[in-house]
């Protein structure tokens, strides 16, 4: 097995066993991590208009928030309110693939919570249809475990998790399967909390008992065995991905990349991880049974996202005290002079 850490030159992607380098981390955690702000517009139910964008909103065509495998994200603005939006810019070229793109509007026309990015419009042309987002400041969170001007210590990352977690809970409550919780997906409210939304439903879709799904092999390592084996997906799906992204929040590294795509399958089928790298020294007992419980081949074994939420790592206050001092301490010893803890 080959760990990974993230590449600071291209985030969210993972660089081959670079954690002999040792990554100084130092985390500012300002304000109320409990619950991100809400969008600032009310839930809306969208639907494509085939109206001009330009006509509503200036689009930043220069800043590029971000790119995915359809297209671009950018800033832009409403000119009648002045708000601040994001607009994905997704390509649509033919009815199948714009079908795909209005899958994602009805997605996240039944989402409205604080943890899921909300869709404010979108219009349609000939070539593309644009998204029009929620706009998040902070950058993917990924991006802060790479950042040496902070330290990620054990208490964030129960932070972050648990407001995924949340996100993630309200998802399967309305009966919505993310199917491409990553690191990239996760993005930060603004770069000075740690309030963090999930983005990115093109893949999402209603649970249907008994639906195989077949995906394309962009990022293997984050994918769930049953994807790999083609084989039924359900809820738990999105908490293998979830088990992940812990693991890699609490050390930096990736638990099943391997030298190649086929060695990285192999991982994931034969369940090849452990917490025997030294990024997990100091990591709680809790933190690990939290990850071993998701990180389990056969998906019905796996918690689901309520009794995640209800798990010690997630919910024992005594725990996040523990936490809390051993952060206290690091941050000082690390004479490190400005944090707020707003968990407790
Ligand atoms: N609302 C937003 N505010 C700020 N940045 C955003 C927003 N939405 C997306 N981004 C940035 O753009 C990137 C791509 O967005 P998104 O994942 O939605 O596109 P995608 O084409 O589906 O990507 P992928 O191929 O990774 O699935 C994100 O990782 C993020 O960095």
């Amino acid at each position: 097995m080959r760990h990974t850490q993230v590449d600071n030159s291209s985030p969210g992607s993972v660089l081959a066993n670079s954690h002999s380098q040792g990554i100084h981390k130092r985390l500012v955690i300002k304000g109320n991590t409990t619950c991100p702000p809400t969008a600032p517009f009310n839930h809306r139910i969208v639907s494509a208009k085939p109206n001009h964008i330009r006509n509503f909103y200036t689009i930043n065509w220069q800043e590029i928030l971000g790119g995915g495998r359809f297209g671009q994200v950018h800033k832009c603005v409403e000119n009648s309110s002045g708000l601040t939006l994001a607009a994905k810019v997704i390509k649509a070229r033919n009815q199948k693939e714009k079908d795909v793109v209005k899958n994602e509007i009805q997605v996240m026309n039944n989402l409205d919570h604080a943890n899921l990015i909300q869709l404010y419009a979108a219009y349609e042309s000939r070539n593309d249809i644009i998204l029009v987002l929620e706009y998040m400041d902070g950058g993917e969170l990924f991006d802060r475990i790479i950042d040496e001007n902070y330290t990620l210590m054990e208490l964030d990352a129960v932070v972050f998790i648990r407001q995924i977690c949340e996100g993630v809970q309200h998802m399967h409550r309305m009966n919505i399967l993310h199917l491409d919780l990553k690191p990239e997906n996760i993005l930060c409210v603004s770069r000075v909390t740690n309030k963090v939304k999930i983005i990115d439903f093109g893949l999402a879709r209603m649970y249907k008992q008994r639906e195989k799904l077949r995906v394309n092999f962009g990022t293997p390592e984050f994918l769930a065995p049953e994807i790999v084996n083609c084989d039924f997906v359900s809820f738990n799906t999105d908490m293998w991905s979830l088990g992940i992204i812990t693991y890699m929040l609490l050390s930096g590294l990736c638990p099943f990349l391997g030298d190649d795509d086929s060695e990285t399958l192999n991982n994931i089928l034969g369940c090849q991880w452990n917490f025997e790298e030294q990024e997990f020294v100091d990591t709680s007992e809790e933190a690990k049974d939290f990850i071993s419980r998701l990180l389990v081949v056969n998906k019905s074994w796996r918690m689901g996202a309520s009794e995640a939420l209800r798990h010690p790592w997630l919910s024992d206050s005594a725990l996040h005290h523990q936490l809390y001092t051993k952060h206290f301490n690091t941050v000082y010893m690390n004479k490190t002079t400005e944090f707020t803890v707003g968990l407790l």
